[in-house]
């Protein structure tokens, strides 16, 4: 369980983003995070990945206070990043197989399990084309494969549909809503309303500080 407490983050000497957040992103759940472009959405996945230090208050993890990306990944938080964060001289399958073996998967059981997720997005024809020749979407697919292959405890996905079209995006809150069927908590940041909608939680950015809408 991930838990946000009066969180104050924000960029070097600027004003802070965030002022007082507090949420639990709890297992099991999809929770949306809505808000404007540049509301924060990406700063505070960034902090709930261990990648920003909060100014005030904690990123709590099993009940522990979050130090840094290397103790986020020791509890199994994974961030698929809103840039995709993929090596483009690598095939998309290396780029997922690389991240299991990373995490310790054995390789004959990380190439099954990569074949899998790449397949459940629809890029089985695509596995073996390096990533720098394919088209935005199917990098954004990619990316979503390797993070939903790693198996999270808790899974942030940032705007990691906003490149695929209606059937592809469909197919990605499929697997995000079975990710917290599985047992993740998932934060989904997006821009569409439709989308959060049809997530059991929403937590909406605006004025640097945070509302939760449902949940
Ligand atoms: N590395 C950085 N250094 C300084 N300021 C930053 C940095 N990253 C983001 N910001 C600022 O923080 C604010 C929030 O940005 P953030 O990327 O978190 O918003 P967002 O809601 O994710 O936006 P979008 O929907 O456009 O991705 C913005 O004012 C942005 O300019």
């Amino acid at each position: 369980m991930l838990t946000i407490h009066e969180v104050t983050v924000g960029y070097g000497d600027a004003p802070p983003v965030l002022t007082d957040v507090s949420v639990t992103v709890r297992p099991g759940r999809v929770l949306a995070l809505t808000g404007s472009s540049g509301a924060g959405k990406t700063t505070l996945l960034n902090a709930m990945a261990g990648l920003l230090r909060p100014r005030d208050g904690a990123v709590t993890v099993d009940g522990q206070q979050l130090r840094d990306r290397d103790h986020a990944v020791d509890h199994r938080i994974v961030l698929i990043p809103q840039d995709n964060g993929l090596a483009p001289i690598l095939t998309a399958a290396e780029n997922v197989q690389v991240a299991l073996v990373a995490g310790g998967v054995a390789p004959p059981e990380a190439r099954r399990q990569t074949a899998a997720t790449l397949a459940q997005l629809g890029l089985s024809g695509q596995a073996d084309q390096l990533v720098e020749e394919l088209s935005g979407g199917q990098q954004q697919r990619t990316a979503i494969a390797r993070g939903v292959a790693l198996r999270g405890g808790v899974l942030l996905a940032d705007e990691v549909t906003s490149e695929l079209d209606a059937g592809n995006r469909q197919r990605v809150l499929d697997l995000l809503h079975d990710e917290a069927r599985r047992g993740a908590a998932v934060v989904f940041a997006t821009h569409d309303a439709e989308v959060a909608a049809a997530c059991a939680a929403e937590l909406h950015l605006v004025d640097g500080r945070a509302q939760i809408v449902r949940g």
